[in-house]
């Protein structure tokens, strides 16, 4: 495999070309920068699943080990319609790196299944969730790969792979996934945790700048569990949020747009309604390019790109998202001055709390919100502290400056491990 077979959606080209710009800044062996490129392992898997009508569909789902060396792999699990390989090499890499940035001792890995859960019932949910974890449990474990949460997956599907994977093991086992219900072993502050963290970093970035978070003005894009809570915790700060959205489209109004109204809004309509939060409705399109001080992609991948990053006029992007930058649009936005907090170090609240779930787990204690949101701010600012020094120090964007942070742990590491057998 190399980054020229990776798919047309060059995610995994994308996520190998940020690590040439950061090891161009090190002294990396060529033969451990190919190492640090490829997977370790790749399983696909095709599996069938009964649906609600009697039929047998046939689904297939990944999981994407990149990288151990500095502990188990971790990563979260994806279902989506648009979901492929490349796609996930891409995401299990930047796990890798993200884990190395704020120095948890997990490696990166990721999961998907090419499925549109908004168009299954509850049941054939389950049913999938349960045959895929069936399907991938020799690669999975407490101490081998750890996945979680990521887009269209939450504690319930977490909840069926715990489940499922302690009955095949015979014993319950909570600690091969983290992001679960509180009731099953979750560690509480875990699904604040990504979008807290967004805010973490987007405060001191934004004191980097000489601002405050206060009276900033904000657009989000989706809102999910990053997008949504990140939405929540800005107004906390004293940001005013003036555009959110969701797969479907978005919301502006500049005088602010109430994050209750809007997430109560898509609870009773599973959409955003200019109509129901006092807004007007907007594109995702038009949203990324608002004049605000603020954008937080928290959605997809790829959405700021060569065609639409001249259009930014926010001055600070925070990315919740994996990967909503492509290497084009980065170069554009640093033409303009704008400052982007990467993905790797920004969205890095959710690895960290899940390390938080898996130690807790591991240990059988509990640990109060307040001892979690603390040593989330501590673990976040330092990180952020650090990819500063090394951005200001190297003259380098946030991104190859966290690159550089993340790639040369993972690199140290594995000079230091060797080659067995
Ligand atoms: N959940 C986590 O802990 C976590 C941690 C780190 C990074 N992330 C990343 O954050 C992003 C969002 O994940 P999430 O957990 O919030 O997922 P989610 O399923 O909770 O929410 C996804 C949101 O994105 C919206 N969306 C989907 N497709 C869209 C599109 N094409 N345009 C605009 N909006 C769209 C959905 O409507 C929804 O509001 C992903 O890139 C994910 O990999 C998640």
């Amino acid at each position: 495999m190399s980054p020229s077979q990776s798919t047309p959606l060059d995610s995994y080209a994308m996520a190998c070309r940020q690590l040439d710009d950061a090891a161009a800044h090190l002294d990396i062996d060529p033969g451990l920068l190919e190492r640090l490129r490829l997977t370790e392992r790749e399983v696909t898997v095709n599996f069938p699943v009964k649906m609600d009508d009697g039929t047998l569909k046939m689904f297939t789902g990944y999981r994407v080990q990149h990288n151990d060396v500095r502990g188990p792999f971790k990563g979260g699990l994806r279902y989506h319609p648009d979901t492929d390989l490349g796609e996930v090499r891409a995401l299990a890499m930047w796990m890798t790196w993200k884990a190395a940035v704020v120095n948890i001792p997990f490696g990166g890995a990721k999961g998907s299944v090419q499925c549109n859960p908004k168009k299954m019932s509850r049941g054939e949910v389950e049913r999938l969730t349960r045959r895929f974890t069936w399907s991938i449990a020799s690669i999975i474990g407490p101490e081998r790969d750890i996945p979680a949460p990521d887009v269209y997956t939450g504690p319930q599907e977490m909840a069926w792979i715990m489940d499922t994977y302690s009955m095949i093991k015979g014993q319950t086992t909570p600690g091969v996934v983290t992001g679960k219900p509180l009731e099953l072993g979750g560690s509480l502050g875990r699904f604040e945790a990504t979008g807290r963290g967004v805010v973490i970093a987007a405060a001191r970035a934004a004191r980097h700048l000489g601002r405050e978070l206060e009276n900033m003005t904000v657009a989000i894009q989706g809102s999910g569990n990053v997008g949504g809570v990140a939405a929540r915790y800005f107004e906390r700060a004293g940001a005013k949020v003036v555009a959110m959205s969701d797969s479907g489209g978005g919301v502006y109004n500049p005088q602010g747009v109430s994050s209750a109204k809007a997430l109560a809004c898509k609870n009773q309509y599973s959409c955003l309604l200019g109509r129901e939060v006092a807004a007007e409705d907007i594109s995702n399109e038009e949203l990324l390019e608002l004049k605000v001080d603020l954008l937080a992609p928290c959605a997809m991948e790829g959405v700021l790109t060569e065609a639409n990053a001249a259009k930014v006029r926010a001055g600070l992007v925070v990315e919740g998202a994996n990967g909503p930058t492509t290497p084009e649009a980065d170069a554009i936005l640093a033409d303009k001055g704008v400052l982007v907090v990467p993905d790797i170090l920004a969205n890095a609240g959710g690895v960290t709390v899940s390390y938080f779930e898996w130690v807790q787990n591991l240990q059988n204690l509990l640990w109060s919100e307040e001892q979690i949101g603390q040593r989330l701010e501590e673990i976040m600012g330092k990180a952020m502290d650090e990819v500063l020094a090394i951005a200001g120090e190297k003259k380098v964007s946030l991104r190859t400056a966290a690159m550089i942070l993340g790639v040369n742990r993972v690199a140290e590491a594995t000079k230091l491990r060797g080659i067995y057998p």
